[in-house]
């Protein structure tokens, strides 16, 4: 449904040629989750602005259900655009209109009548809990409810596509978490296809499908977010997973036990979680494995449990156990678990 052939992008500032986006392709498709996730400067704001012409690629091309729009005259790109609503971390909200003309104000410049106006207005406030809100003005409502407004103000155009832009990024954990679901609930009911970019490893987890990390204007890893949390390529994506580790084991304490044998962490997706695989090696071979920590971290389809595990023994034993582990599809990390 979103296909982003070979995208590169090019400003050129005093003379000099900054290069944001580099060969990148992406293809999402309908009904899914798909989010796009780097540090400052990777590229993210340029590439979601490509899918929707607000940046024009330097070269390649973007087509909308196989529609290339960089061919579309004005016209048709506008009809084209309605498919495609946006959400932002600043909300754009107007400040002198109240939460009714903020959603109404663009769709009567689309000509609809003002009963249709009047009927969309009514029904994705009340999706969005914010029914009892149409009188109020923006400087009047929390940073979330700013956001549910223009979030009814997308869908108010019945787009196919949402594009959020960090659009959580502005707000404490308890109101992003309500706005995460709301976008889930949204994706579910009105099979709407989700682009977003953000900064957040949280944001990724519980609400995409797939994931795409970005660097210096490339993709450098994409995939199942399962696949790309759990056994993640680039350095990139490490260094995200690292940097929101849950586990935080002293460093005195990581010293100690790695006197008496090697620190792990044991990562169950599906079936794997089923296996008693723990006790079964504390049984059958020479170790002692001793949990220090775990939890279950709820994805957008699944949920996958940690725990890491000290394993106590002679370097060959606890080798043994370490690929009797991953025989039953226990994903183990040796290196960086511990976030130290
Ligand atoms: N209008 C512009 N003119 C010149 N350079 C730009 C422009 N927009 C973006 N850039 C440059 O392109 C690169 C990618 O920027 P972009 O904003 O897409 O990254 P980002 O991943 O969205 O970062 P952030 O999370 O900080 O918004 C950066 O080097 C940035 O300075």
């Amino acid at each position: 449904m979103i296909e982003l052939k070979n995208i590169s992008k090019d400003y050129t500032v005093d003379k000099k040629v900054i290069t944001a986006l580099k060969d990148v392709s992406v293809q999402v498709n309908a009904g899914e989750i798909y989010g796009v996730i780097g540090y400052s400067g990777a590229g993210k704001s340029t590439l979601i602005r490509c899918i929707n012409l607000l940046e024009t690629p330097t070269t390649g091309q973007v087509f909308i259900d196989g529609v290339n729009l960089q061919v579309l005259d004005k016209i048709a790109l506008r009809q084209a655009r309605q498919k495609i609503g946006m959400i932002f971390q600043g909300y754009n909200l107007l400040t002198t209109a109240t939460v009714y003309d903020n959603i109404a104000i663009p769709l009567k410049l689309t000509g609809l009548s003002k009963e249709v106006i009047a009927e969309r207005v009514e029904k994705y406030l009340g999706i969005v809990g914010l029914s009892d809100r149409a009188t109020a003005y923006p400087a009047q409502l929390s940073g979330g409810q700013k956001q549910r407004v223009a979030i009814a103000r997308a869908l108010s155009h019945e787009p196919e596509i949402l594009l959020s832009d960090e659009a959580t990024s502005a707000l404490d954990p308890n109101t992003t978490e309500s706005i995460l679901a709301l976008l889930l609930e949204i994706n579910e009911k009105l099979g709407l296809t989700i682009f977003l970019i953000t900064h957040e490893l949280s944001v990724i987890q519980r609400l995409c499908d797939r994931v795409a990390v970005m660097e210096n204007g490339e993709i450098v890893e994409q995939g199942t977010v399962v696949e790309v949390f759990t056994q993640p390529r680039s350095t990139v994506t490490k260094s995200f997973l690292k940097n929101s580790a849950k586990y935080k084991i002293p460093e005195k304490i990581v010293g100690a036990f790695d006197q008496t044998g090697v620190l792990i962490q044991c990562t169950f997706v599906g079936d794997a979680a089923s296996q008693p695989a723990l006790a079964y090696v504390s049984k059958h071979f020479n170790v002692v494995p001793n949990i220090i920590a775990g939890g279950i971290d709820q994805f957008k389809n699944e949920a996958i449990g940690n725990l890491i595990v000290h394993l106590e023994g002679r370097t060959a034993d606890i080798t043994n156990t370490i690929t009797y582990l991953e025989s039953q599809a226990i994903i183990v990390t040796k290196e960086g678990v511990l976030n130290v």
